[in-house]
């Protein structure tokens, strides 16, 4: 089932350009820096976050775009810390985890909290409610919870009618993602983890390119241009604070391997 949303025309949602341009080819410079996404962009939406296929070269691909840029790639995803190298493997590329909650810069063998922790009445009232409700899966995190409905599509409205309930009583922020329904402690969104990121020495000076397709991902688009790069959205035109598009998850690929392959020329590699 496809989210209501993502039937209504540019025009129904509002103004806006009705296309992007792609971006330019990526280039391995020392200006580059490059946040990456994980669902939608590097790897196809399943049905089930376990589901996802995760290609057998992505972790080295991530690994040698991280080795490439001397440090300046961080992965910045919805999904916990944990719940990516479980997909991954072991990385040792700096990630925000948990829209932000987590931060680890690269190298770091210890997660830095960007929030508090969501208060476990949260993860224990929606449980309740997925019980009530067909048992929606319900992934606790850090920071956040998410409740996933592709399943249950008919229980949206009751599931949001909560969710904001529990958002106002405990001070959340309500995320409205790809089929998923998640509460975020206040304070961190995956713009504040760029803002984060972009503050350290690694990536000084440098004009930060992020690949998203959802729209969690355009916290991180619009805090771009304060930092003199800009967001490239993956997936199909939407209203959007991106500045480029590809059109999916195969595109990505091509985009990254290009400038790999590119950079092993010129390095003799
Ligand atoms: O920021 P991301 O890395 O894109 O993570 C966003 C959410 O991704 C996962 O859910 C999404 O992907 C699932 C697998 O393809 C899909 O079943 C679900 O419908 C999507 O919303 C993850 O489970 C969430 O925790 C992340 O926040």
């Amino acid at each position: 089932m496809t989210d209501p949303r993502d039937s209504l025309s540019l025009a129904e949602q509002g103004s806006g350009p009705t296309d992007l341009p792609p971006p330019a080819p990526l280039r391995i410079a020392p200006q580059t820096a490059l946040f990456l996404d994980f669902d939608g962009t590097l790897v196809e939406i399943a049905d089930h976050p376990d589901d996802v296929i995760v290609p057998d070269t992505l972790p080295e691909v991530i690994a040698s775009l991280a080795h490439a840029l001397k440090g300046r790639l961080a992965l910045v995803s919805g999904r916990s810390i944990a719940a990516l190298e479980n997909l991954l493997g072991p990385l040792e590329v700096a990630i925000a985890g948990s829209h932000g909650g987590e931060f680890r810069p690269a190298g770091a063998d210890t997660v830095a909290p960007l929030a508090d922790p969501l208060p476990g009445r949260v993860v224990e009232e929606l449980d309740s409610f997925s019980k009530a409700n067909g048992d929606m899966l319900v992934e606790p995190k850090p920071y956040s919870v998410a409740v996933h409905y592709r399943r249950h599509p008919h229980a949206l409205e009751s599931l949001l009618t909560r969710a904001e309930a529990l958002a106002r009583e405990e001070g959340l922020k309500l995320k409205h993602g790809k089929q998923v329904v998640e509460l975020v402690m206040p304070g961190s969104d995956k713009g504040s983890a760029l803002t984060a990121f972009m503050a350290r020495p690694e990536f000084a000076g440098t004009h930060p390119l992020f690949l998203g397709d959802d729209v969690t991902d355009e916290d991180a688009f619009r805090v771009l241009e304060g930092l003199g790069g800009h967001g490239v959205l993956v997936g199909p035109m939407r209203p959007t604070a991106a500045h480029r598009r590809l059109p999916d998850v195969a595109a990505v690929h091509d985009w990254l391997a290009a400038a790999l392959r590119t950079h092993d020329q010129s390095e003799g590699i």
